[in-house]
């Protein structure tokens, strides 16, 4: 794609430094670790904080799984140190593999101070999960199998029958499936993970996409679930002509029904021009192959007729994926975009979240709902690989620590953030004020 016009390249508030591919499309996350790597300063290594760290020697070894390490290889790693640990074991671990000073500052403008607000509320919640029952955590299991037998059955229902509406039923089971398998791309590795490789979308990008690079730098320039969808549709405020404005609010519905197919189309694009990619094809890159296997096995139509349904399904479930995406919790011209004024040039970084996160009324307290539809946002942004079903239980040492902070999370209705979602696509002015937390949302 052109490069872009000088109307959708915003800079960083924040100071962060742009990655150098950031207008090239499309994106990917191993493109934007290159990237990272350039402005990290982590000398081929490891940063944490200001320090190097050798952990070849540990990456076979890590209890996440190797994968986490293996691919941050040469990046600084501070965010994704902090928030994907509870315990304090590996922070302890850490200091056997250190090296180095780091020569260079930060390309983040985000602090994990001892006694400032994110160590803090990780301190209380490390007391608070001692407490917490095992058996939500199995119910979150129970629900997304559910889906994801749901999903089978009624897309073989819906080609056998040649039915529409039970092809719609199975895509929404299928944007509740890859949705609650979400909550398991987060934590070490397991089978659950995989269920996100139904939808066309791949687990292994989904961990740097959205884990590594939207998590960490929540609405920053650096962010991919920012960069990866523009210019269509430009989330960060900057001069926007009314023809883009216009444009992005009627891009963005089909945008949402392609996402599966383009996550596709971009990775086949991939095994044909880059070899490495073709060398790394591994088995579970063919789960994808699994629904419509089963529906032609077990349909009893022809192969067209399967693909056309199976079609049908993943254009469903990728646009009810995305409406749910994009208005979560993210967007809306009182959360924070990077543009907009910030707290000034060091911020803790669980403020820096509480600023760019909301919550949706009608979400929080159902489990169903919860893992379904990205619920709790705050928290699962908080703490990642916590799981949905135990976030629910965190509440009051999170409340707690807010108030002794001066801090808010912000809730929000459904409406509001749909409403708002357009608002945020259409804003051009960069809010002149930091994030107000105590601010109702309108
Ligand atoms: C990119 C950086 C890293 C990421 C994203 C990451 C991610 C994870 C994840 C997802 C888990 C499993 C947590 C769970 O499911 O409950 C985990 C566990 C663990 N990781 Fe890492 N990790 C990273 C770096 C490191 C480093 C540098 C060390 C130490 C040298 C380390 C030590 C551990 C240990 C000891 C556990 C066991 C659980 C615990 O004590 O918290 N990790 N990590």
């Amino acid at each position: 794609m052109a490069p872009r016009s000088s109307e959708v390249v915003p800079q960083s508030s924040l100071g962060m430094k742009p990655f150098k591919h950031r207008n090239k499309h499309p994106q990917s996350g191993e493109l934007w670790l290159e990237d990272k790597k350039l402005l990290d300063g982590a000398e081929g290594l490891w940063r944490v904080h200001d320090k190097i760290y050798d952990l070849n020697a540990f990456i076979r070894k890590h209890p996440g799984g190797p994968s986490w390490l293996q691919v941050t290889k040469g990046t600084d790693i501070t965010e994704a140190f902090e928030s994907h640990h509870i315990s304090t074991g590996p922070e302890e671990l850490l200091q056997k593999f250190y090296v180095r000073d780091a020569k260079t500052k930060r390309n983040s403008p985000f602090t994990f101070e001892e006694n400032g607000f994110y160590r803090t509320l990780k301190k209380n919640v490390r007391e608070a999960l001692k407490d917490i029952p095992k058996q939500p955590i199995g119910t979150s299991a129970f629900f997304t199998d559910v889906s994801c037998i749901a999903t089978f059955l009624f897309a073989v229902l819906a080609i056998t029958y040649e039915n529409y509406l039970l092809a719609i039923i199975a895509g929404c089971f299928l944007a509740f499936t890859s949705i609650a398998s979400h909550n398991y791309i987060h934590k070490k590795d397991n089978f659950r993970m995989y269920y996100m490789n139904l939808s066309l979308m791949d687990y292994r990008e989904w961990r740097v996409t959205h884990a590594l690079s939207h998590h960490l730098y929540t609405n920053t320039i650096n962010d991919l679930e920012i960069t990866a969808f523009e210019p269509i549709v430009p989330f960060l405020p900057t001069e926007k002509s009314s023809k883009t404005k216009i444009l992005s609010c009627l891009y963005v519905p089909l945008l949402m029904a392609s996402v599966f197919h383009l996550c596709l189309i971009f990775r086949v694009r991939g095994y044909i021009i880059d070899k490495e990619i073709r060398k790394n094809i591994k088995l579970e890159d063919f789960i994808l192959f699994l629904l419509p296997l089963t529906m032609y096995v077990l349909g009893g139509q022809s192969l067209l007729r399967t693909l056309i349904f199976w079609n049908i399904i993943i254009v469903v479930g990728s646009f009810h994926f995305f409406v749910v995406g994009f208005t979560a919790a993210h967007h809306h011209p009182d959360i924070f975009h990077d543009g907009d004024a910030t707290r000034g040039d060091k911020i803790d970084w669980g403020i820096g979240q509480l600023d760019a996160v909301v919550d949706r009324v009608e979400i929080t307290g159902s489990h169903w709902l919860v893992l379904t539809t990205f619920g709790d946002h705050c928290l699962h942004h908080m703490f990642p690989t916590l799981d949905h079903g135990a976030l629910d239980y965190i509440y009051p040492i999170f409340r707690k620590t807010m108030k002794e902070f001066n801090v808010n999370m912000r809730f929000s209705t459904e409406l509001t953030l749909m409403k708002g979602m357009f608002r945020q696509l259409v804003r051009s002015e960069p809010n002149p004020n930091p994030p107000d937390l105590f601010k109702t949302l309108d």
